[in-house]
């Protein structure tokens, strides 16, 4: 081992309890550069702050000792008091920026202070599977259930060696969905360490957010003059300072950056004066390139986190939103009046769908303002059930706040032409955007949708301006919804009101479907450019766009516009929308439809959206039949529709408990209907299915059960599946090789497998040996190479296999090892 290591553990050693072990290869192959050792770094220093994360110690105590040995730090550090003083400026700006926090109603700087609703998040090490292919809010219908398994972290531990597993841990990843809490973590995060209370060995904290970086992505600059321009507080740091303070910038909402990170071919940077481009510095800073001691933290929601190469990462962590206990104590902190955050605690526990949705802390508070303002005056109407119904309250809370707040004429509730203009406009720039899958805007994208900016900010708690205070500095500023479901919901109704006004143009355009109608019960109906006439019609071709989304971004979309075609929910939107649509006999009709859509052609997990719409609709009476279906126990007495097999797909997937098995041909269904129970797979031990044909995006689920965190999936029966081609089996080999993988037993009986499929399954065989028991492949016409394939991974020390039965159709014996 190489000296310079050796210093590196140390140094990883120092910052941490005395019981940690350097024994590890978590970091194996990071392109760390421990070759450069800052000159003067402060060892000693780390050393003696080793008891800082000793959480037995009291706040008050904590933060005292944090005090002197911050204070021990920089002067060890710096030669002078001129750079303490730097910090303590730093500190000072850092707690001014972090203590408040805007919620889109107030005005930045001026709202809550964030300790007084900050509440613990649920933060894992690791990261559950598919977390990147699917629409945010089903994700979050899925990883509502907390996993046995999952290691929780706290948030001011994210850099701490917390096992003998790991090592210096010098960049940290973390995912996690919308508004599930990443930015109020790095908020608290940096106003711990500014108070003096939490990483006190670090230096600097210098939070950059990508919003701002995007601001300044076509100049150059030098990671120096980058932190003058964002911490002018800074301002009198030199070069040499930053080589030999402990630093850690934190990169927040990588998602939100509009500039590439080429992490393959970029310019080579390791001087801190070397002017370049953001992205480049970014890479180098990552890399450990430029300033190879300091720690990197970036945030950002899954679909981006694929940026950075697992080889750079240390350490993934995944904000997962509020706990049951969190969410209750959530309320119980935003509310002083006991009596009310009981009863809305009480409500959101009788709604399910309320109560799963509030595991993101930003729905949390979206409930909290709506149920709020419907308790505490004198209302009759019923608390809202659905989204639809939650998110229309909730415009209608930010209308009467803007009336209360801005002064009007007419009563609070009520909506001038104004008011539904600026609506309009803004559900049209949430539409617009939400196609091309934008969630940032500029100005020039607001104009063009004929929006004033200033008209916009008054609507602070629907459209957030984002940029104020570095608007001294900037003279541009970003725009966004407070939450994406937000943008999903104006988008939807801003397309209802198109429809209601007969607006065939843009409608037809959104219709327009990509390929030729194929839908047996389309056949014949529709051409692509046919306008949209009837309520039943807009609707039934707007759901199938949604299912044609590969990654579900207009799920959310489509469930909102099924919900809106409902008077009572575009009652409570107050003349927003036309009301002369909603007969009852359309309901019925859209109704009808729903439940017997015809969704094969998509992956199963689209069609579970289908319930979802119907639910929104407020007919509960496929959800009753299938509770009631569950209790009977007579799962194969009862005939289900195709619509009762996606309602139970979710269910069963949703259930706390894990199915022991689940067998498809069990179900009295259609063959539709079954592959529509597939996505149960994800909640059940052994899954067997004999006879149906699957699809490439039925395999997938399949898979995805294989790889999730944990995976439940132990027994895999999938014989007499003569279509099982080369390239599902290497799908399912690919699964296997997963380190989340659990199967103990797969059979292929009579499957007709090929040597290219032999061959796939030995690679992962080999891979992940550990786990499987028992492999069937016996009926299968295996020739002398294949089984030769398979035989070389019997050899394998790790294999655990202790029967594997190979008939062949002649009639050959099986062989049993143990
Ligand atoms: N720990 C928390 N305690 C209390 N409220 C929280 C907490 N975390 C988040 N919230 C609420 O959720 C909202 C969204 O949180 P935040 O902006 O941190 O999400 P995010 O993960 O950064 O989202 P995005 O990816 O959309 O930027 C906050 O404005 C706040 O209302």
């Amino acid at each position: 081992m190489s000296e310079c290591v050796m210093e590196e553990e140390e140094r990883a050693e120092s910052v941490v309890s005395s019981c940690v072990s350097l024994k590890t290869d978590r970091s194996k192959g990071h392109p760390l550069n421990f070759g450069i050792r800052p000159q003067g770094s402060p060892l000693n220093y780390q050393k003696r702050s080793a008891s800082i994360g000793d959480s037995s110690c009291p706040k008050g105590e904590k933060k005292r000792r944090t005090e002197l040995q911050t204070a021990d730090l920089n002067n060890s550090v710096s030669q002078g008091g001129e750079l303490q003083e730097v910090i303590e400026g730093h500190k000072m700006s850092l707690k001014r920026r972090c203590e408040h926090v805007t919620e889109g109603t107030h005005e930045a700087g001026s709202g809550t202070l964030l300790n007084k609703i900050y509440t613990e998040l649920y933060i894992t090490e690791g990261q559950s599977e598919e977390v990147d292919t699917q629409h945010e809010v089903r994700q979050l219908e899925r990883t509502s259930k907390k996993n046995i398994q999952d290691t929780p972290i706290k948030c001011q531990d994210i850099f701490k060696v917390l096992s003998e597993q790991q090592r210096h841990i010098r960049v940290v990843l973390t995912n996690g969905v919308a508004g599930v809490g990443k930015t109020f973590s790095v908020q608290k995060f940096s106003l711990d360490w500014a108070e003096g209370l939490e990483n006190q060995d670090i230096s600097l904290v210098l939070p950059l957010s990508c919003r701002e970086l995007n601001l300044i992505r076509d100049e150059q600059h030098s990671l120096l003059s980058l932190l003058h321009v964002f911490h002018p507080t800074l301002q009198k740091i030199r070069a040499e300072d930053l080589t030999v303070w402990k630093l850690l910038f934190i990169f927040d909402g990588l998602d939100e950056s509009r500039f590439s990170l080429g992490f393959n071919k970029h310019q080579l940077i390791s001087d801190v004066t070397q002017v370049s481009s953001v992205d480049v510095l970014l890479v180098n800073l990552i890399q450990g390139n430029l300033l190879p001691s300091a720690l990197i933290w970036i945030t950002s929601r899954p679909a981006a986190a694929h940026q950075i190469p697992p080889s750079c990462v240390d350490r993934i962590t995944e904000v997962r939103g509020f706990t049951d206990s969190q969410k209750e104590e959530y309320f119980r902190r935003r509310f002083s009046d006991e009596d009310l955050s009981k009863r809305i605690i009480s409500h959101i526990k009788a709604s399910r769908s309320l109560h799963i949705m509030c595991l993101i802390p930003v729905f949390c508070w979206i409930t909290a303002i709506v149920l709020e303002d419907m308790m505490t005056r004198d209302q009759r109407g019923e608390l809202p059930k659905t989204l639809t119904d939650l998110y229309s309250h909730f415009l209608r809370v930010q209308i009467k706040r803007k009336k209360q707040k801005y002064g009007g004429k007419q009563r609070p509730e009520e909506l001038t032409e104004a008011d539904k203009e600026l609506l309009l406009k803004l559900g049209r720039l949430a539409f617009e955007h939400l196609e091309k899958g934008n969630i940032m805007f500029y100005s020039e994208d607001l104009e063009r949708c004929g929006l004033d900016v200033s008209e916009v900010s008054v609507y602070s708690g629907v459209c957030t301006e984002i940029f104020k205070r570095e608007s001294v500095i900037f003279q541009k500023s970003v725009y966004c919804f407070v939450h994406l479901s937000i943008q999903e919901f104006l988008a939807a109704v801003y397309m209802f009101h198109l429809y209601t006004r007969k607006d065939t143009a843009v409608i037809s355009q959104f219709l327009k479907y990509s390929e030729p109608i194929r839908f047996s019960g389309f056949a014949g109906l529709y051409t692509n450019n046919d306008p949209a006439t009837s309520l039943d019609d807009f609707l039934r071709r707007a759901l199938i766009k949604s299912l044609e989304s590969e990654n579900g971004h207009l799920d959310l979309f489509v469930r909102f516009l099924h919900g809106l075609s409902l008077e009572s929910n575009q009652r409570i939107l107050g003349g927003l929308l036309d009301q002369r649509n909603s007969h009852s006999e359309t309901i019925q009709k859209v109704l009808n439809n729903l439940k017997e859509e015809n969704s094969d052609e998509f992956s199963p997990d689209r069609s579970i959206n289908i319930f979802h719409c119907l639910m929104e609709m407020k007919d509960q009476s496929v959800h009753q039949e299938i509770q009631e279906f569950l209790k009977s126990g007579k799962i194969s007495k009862r005939e289900l529709s195709e619509i009762h097999c996606s309602a139970l797909a979710y269910l069963l997937q949703m259930s706390e408990e894990v199915l022991d098995e689940l067998n498809l041909q069990q179900y009295k269904t259609s063959e539709e209907g079954r592959r529509r129970l597939i996505p149960a797979v994800r909640n059940c031990r052994k899954f067997v299915l004999a006879g149906s044909f699957l699809s490439t995006s039925h395999w997938e689920v399949v898979a995805s059960a294989m790889t999730s965190n944990p995976s439940h999936l132990l027994e895999l029966d999938l014989s007499k599946k003569q279509n099982l081609t080369d390239a599902k089996v290497k799908l399912l080999s690919s699964a296997m090789m997963h380190p989340n993988c659990r199967l103990e037993t797969l059979r292929l009986r009579d499957c007709n497998l090929s040597e290219i499929s032999c061959d796939s399954l030995a690679s992962a065989l080999r891979s992940n040996p550990s786990h499987l028991r028992e492999l069937d492949l016996s009926w299968n016409q295996l020739k002398d190479s294949g089984v030769k394939l398979l035989c070389g991974f019997l050899q394998d020390p790790n294999c655990r296999l202790e029967t594997l039965s190979s008939f062949r159709r002649g009639g050959h014996t099986g062989t049993t090892y143990s």
